[in-house]
């Protein structure tokens, strides 16, 4: 008999037959305060699981006596009990390369539409306000040879380093809790502490994950730090920055702009000022949304799944301790 495994995420038509050659599967599309009930009675037979969003905690995981592996199409697994999952020795498999280049580009994207202030402007345009030779109220800051900063210098940092020292000649500080020889070498990055790059970059990109640790990070202290030309850019995880006191610091000029791709509550509330404030670029969390790399990362989780239900992980296991008991 195939083992039983719930979905979670709608995945492509040729996975979901890899899955079905695999698995006798429970489909859901998201795991949700209505669908809970479902959700966690479908857990009661499932050796794995496999989705992307969605809290998975004890009280879940406590509904799958017979879970063996549980595989994520994210990199980020903030929204997983992984101490849980470790102590009921269930491996946690993410998809941490398939994304990264896409995720660099979306944050360089974010850079450059709110220093030219892009999104304002063609909204500026379609309303019909081109009217004559455009003066200094239409102007934007320059990108090029500017001071970027990246705080988180993992793969994601790494690959955005890559793009600001080649692409746009410029120099780069980082902070990290450990040094990046590579960030170093390649692209003539330096590391300092997180007060320095705040003052001194002209673009600061937080690309942390969410943990104990990073949560508000990045608050008012640290916001009246930076000078008043930069722009913040956050594409980690929403609940990194203390939105309340960017919100403060967007409005009274404390910094010149924000270009946001992940926020405290996402969707982001109809209501949030960020939505109405002009030197903000907000997107819905589509980091990684391309069409290829959507594919790759449920790619990856599916192989991924497969491999932990074999007992076969070579790779991407959030929390490798389990497999060698
Ligand atoms: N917007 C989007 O769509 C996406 C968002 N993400 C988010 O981006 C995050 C980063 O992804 P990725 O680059 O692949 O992850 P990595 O694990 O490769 O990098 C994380 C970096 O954060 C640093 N870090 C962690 N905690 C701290 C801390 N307390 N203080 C300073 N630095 C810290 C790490 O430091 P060190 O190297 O010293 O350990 C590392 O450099 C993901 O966790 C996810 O939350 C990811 C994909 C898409
Ligand atoms: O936010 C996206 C991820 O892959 O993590």
């Amino acid at each position: 008999m195939k083992p039983s495994i719930v979905v979670y995420k709608k995945q492509p038509a040729d996975l979901q037959q890899r899955l079905e050659q695999h698995f006798a599967i429970t489909q859901f599309d998201d795991i949700t305060e209505e669908n809970r009930a479902q959700v966690l009675d479908a857990l009661q037979n499932a050796e794995g699981l496999l989705g992307s969003g969605g809290r998975v905690d004890k009280d879940l995981l406590d509904h799958a006596p017979r879970l063996r592996a549980v595989s994520t199409s994210s990199v980020g697994y903030d929204n997983f009990d992984v101490a849980e999952l470790t102590r009921r020795e269930i491996p946690l498999m993410h998809t941490p390369t398939a994304l990264t280049d896409t995720v660099a580009d979306t944050v360089m994207a974010l850079v450059l539409a709110t220093a030219r202030r892009v999104v304002n402007l063609a909204e500026r345009v379609k309303a019909g306000e081109w009217t004559q030779n455009v003066g200094p109220d239409w102007f934007g800051i320059d990108v090029h040879h500017k001071t970027m900063g990246i705080v988180g210098m993992g793969r994601i940092g790494l690959a955005l380093a890559q793009r600001a020292h080649f692409g746009f000649d410029m120099p780069i500080l980082y902070n990290a809790r450990s040094q990046h020889t590579e960030a170093e070498e390649r692209f003539g990055a330096r590391k300092c502490e997180l007060d320095e790059l705040l003052e001194k970059s002209d673009f600061v990109c937080v690309l942390l994950p969410m943990t104990k640790e990073t949560f508000h990070l990045i608050g008012k202290e640290q916001l009246a730090k930076m000078k008043s030309s930069a722009v913040l850019v956050s594409a980690g995880r929403g609940p990194v920055i203390d939105e309340p006191a960017l919100i403060e610091a967007l409005k009274d000029g404390t910094i010149y702009g924000a270009g946001m791709d992940v926020f405290e509550k996402e969707p982001l509330p109809k209501g949030s000022p960020l939505l109405s404030l002009p030197n903000v670029v907000a997107l819905p969390h589509v980091g990684s949304a391309t069409h290829q790399t959507r594919y790759d990362m449920a790619a990856c989780a599916v192989d991924n799944l497969i491999a932990a239900l074999n007992g076969d992980v070579k790779q991407f296991c959030v929390n490798p301790e389990v497999l060698r008991k």
